[in-house]
């Protein structure tokens, strides 16, 4: 038997298979964004979309993908709104932990749409929350976030590559506190957040 025939039909094999469907998907919704086909394509569109929905709610989990350690060792989280691979309401945002804080590229895209021409500032608050939660947890406090704290500077545009950052600033008990940005490539800020994170008496057995 091949090693390639091995590995098909693993549970690893049917995660790539499903973080495929949740890229197809989010390409779908960028094109219902877009789209300016006429009616007959949208209701045609609608009809095979109907069908797709009914086939994958055949078999529905509880919950999605959960936290984990993957096969080579790493944590993972497939389901995470903004992280997960296998969750089409995902960037996904794909982080690097280095010198002493975490660091993101990001597109954002027109389904991110809040005012005209503009990403929601929402989702920039969204993304910042998560790079911020994961500088301090690279730091060794996670926690849940308590307060988050957002400066608009101006307008994040979709389409054009950005850099967002975050470092965990300081520990008090159980509080832990970072900061983030998402800059243009130049270094210009365009929103700034502080954070207030909490370790959770339960995960540290207080
Ligand atoms: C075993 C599991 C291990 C898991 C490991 C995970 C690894 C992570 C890896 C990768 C990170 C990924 C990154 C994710 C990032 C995304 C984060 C989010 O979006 S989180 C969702 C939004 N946030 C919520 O839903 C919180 C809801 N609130 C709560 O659950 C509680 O209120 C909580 C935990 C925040 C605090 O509850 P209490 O019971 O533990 O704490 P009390 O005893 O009430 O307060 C402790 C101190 O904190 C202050 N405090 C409490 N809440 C505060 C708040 N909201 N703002 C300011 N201070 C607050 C209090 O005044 C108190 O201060 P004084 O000690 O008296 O000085």
């Amino acid at each position: 038997m091949s090693r390639m025939s091995v590995e098909l039909g693993t549970e690893e094999s049917r995660l790539a298979a499903l973080c495929a469907l949740a890229q197809q998907t989010r390409e779908l919704m960028d094109a219902v964004a877009l789209t300016d086909v006429g009616e007959d394509d949208l209701t045609a569109a609608h009809a095979a979309l109907t069908a797709v929905n009914e086939r994958l709610r055949s078999v529905l989990r509880q919950t999605p993908q959960p936290f984990e350690i993957a096969p080579d060792g790493t944590l993972r989280h497939l389901g995470n709104a903004v992280t997960g691979g296998a969750n089409p309401h995902a960037l996904p945002l794909l982080i690097e932990v280095r010198d002493g804080g975490v660091r993101a590229e990001v597109v954002f895209r027109p389904l991110h749409e809040g005012p005209p021409g503009a990403v929601h500032g929402g989702i920039s608050a969204m993304i910042l929350d998560h790079l911020l939660g994961q500088a301090v947890a690279a730091a060794g406090s996670a926690g849940m976030t308590g307060t988050l704290t957002v400066r608009y500077r101006r307008p994040v545009p979709y389409g054009t590559p950005l850099v967002a950052t975050a470092e965990y600033t300081r520990t008090e008990g159980r509080k832990t506190w970072a900061e983030g940005r998402i800059s243009l490539p130049d270094g210009e800020s365009l929103v700034e957040a502080t954070g207030l994170f909490i370790t959770p008496s339960a995960w540290i057995g207080a």
